[in-house]
């Protein structure tokens, strides 16, 4: 039932990431014959957004694509929209250019929300800017853990910054959230997260000149539809952390809650995550030297000072709603 279980999630991931190496099932806790041997089969395995039935499909008016030949959006920096999009987001919280290291692809900084070049952009699949929508590298075991339930773990040594999966399953609006939530407290389930990042927040407090937060638009249930993210359990002193990525989104509302590795991970380490968003706003300024190296940058960026939040919590990502 374990191989069994694995083909299922490969097959059913096949078409996003034909690449991603198989995720296996380790049980070393069911000593028992009686006991459970894989894990649920409960949900749909899926990398994909279902969308709940207030959600209308993305739509794309407002979507922009780049123009940049080849996979070096990061060296047009004048002349990639995409370049120019992150920056303007993202300049101000010392980050300079794609939030992504052009050599390796790992994410520069946890907590900021990141612009990918999209389906739009006439650069290649193998552009620097493409790393969520190129899918997971990295092999991963799903394996029982004594008190905590099914759990995630590396199979490798995965290096800081490194793309791990998108918390995916059914996106859903406020209403039928609240009414999911009221179900799922009564059997103790919690898999329903809000997308309600400070950024989000911030812009809604600037437009409506108000300090009160924003109400929550869209939350992800991974209780029906998901992927293994959906077993990740918490800790409060996190190897990984949520960040918000936009492709082919242009509702600032709408991004891929996607989890990245936010220091070396080992082999046979568990990766977890804090449910109740991250603390550390990870602003690296070493990093900001080597970006102007990768990037041939004479300066701009350093030295900016983070703006001040709407509501002091810029380095919340999301909240779970425990039980
Ligand atoms: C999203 S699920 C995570 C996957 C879960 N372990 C499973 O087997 O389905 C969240 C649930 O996992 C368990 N969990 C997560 N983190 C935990 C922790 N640090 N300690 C104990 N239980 C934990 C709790 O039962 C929680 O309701």
């Amino acid at each position: 039932m374990k191989l069994v279980y694995s083909a299922m999630m490969q097959e059913n991931t096949s078409l996003d990431e034909p690449l991603a190496p198989p995720i296996i099932i380790i049980n070393q806790d069911d000593l028992d014959a009686t006991a459970t041997t894989t894990p649920p089969w409960e949900f749909y395995y899926t990398n994909e957004m279902l969308l709940g039935r207030s959600v209308p499909p993305p739509s794309r008016i407002n979507l922009t694509g780049c123009d940049c030949l080849g996979g070096q959006c990061h060296l047009n920096k004048s002349q990639c929209t995409c370049y120019l999009k992150q920056e303007s987001f993202t300049a101000g919280y010392g980050v300079t250019g794609f939030m992504y290291h052009a050599p390796n692809q790992t994410l520069k900084s946890n907590g900021l929300p990141v612009f990918e070049c999209n389906s739009l952009c006439a650069c290649s699949e193998q552009c620097t800017n493409r790393v969520v929508s190129r899918g997971r590298k990295i092999p991963l075991s799903l394996q029982k853990t004594p008190r905590k339930g099914w759990g995630v773990f590396a199979r490798c040594l995965i290096p800081k910054g490194t793309f791990i999966g998108i918390y995916s399953g059914e996106l859903l609006g406020h209403e039928e959230s609240e009414e999911r939530a009221l179900k799922y407290d009564e059997f103790g389930r919690t898999y329903l997260f809000d997308i309600d990042w400070w950024y989000i927040n911030q812009q809604y407090s600037r437009n409506n000149n108000s300090r009160s937060r924003k109400p929550c638009k869209y939350t992800v249930d991974a209780y029906h539809a998901g992927n293994f993210t959906r077993f990740l359990n918490h800790s409060c002193d996190p190897n990984s952390a949520l960040t918000p990525v936009y492709i082919d989104m242009d509702d600032i509302e709408r991004p891929l809650l996607t989890v990245f590795s936010k220091r070396p991970i080992q082999a046979g380490e568990e990766i977890t995550f804090s449910y109740s968003g991250d603390p550390d706003f990870d602003d690296d300024e070493d990093e900001e030297e080597e970006d102007k190296e990768e990037e041939g940058e004479g300066g701009g960026g350093e030295g900016k000072e983070k703006e001040e939040g709407g509501d002091g919590d810029k380095g919340q990502g999301t909240i779970w709603r425990l039980e």
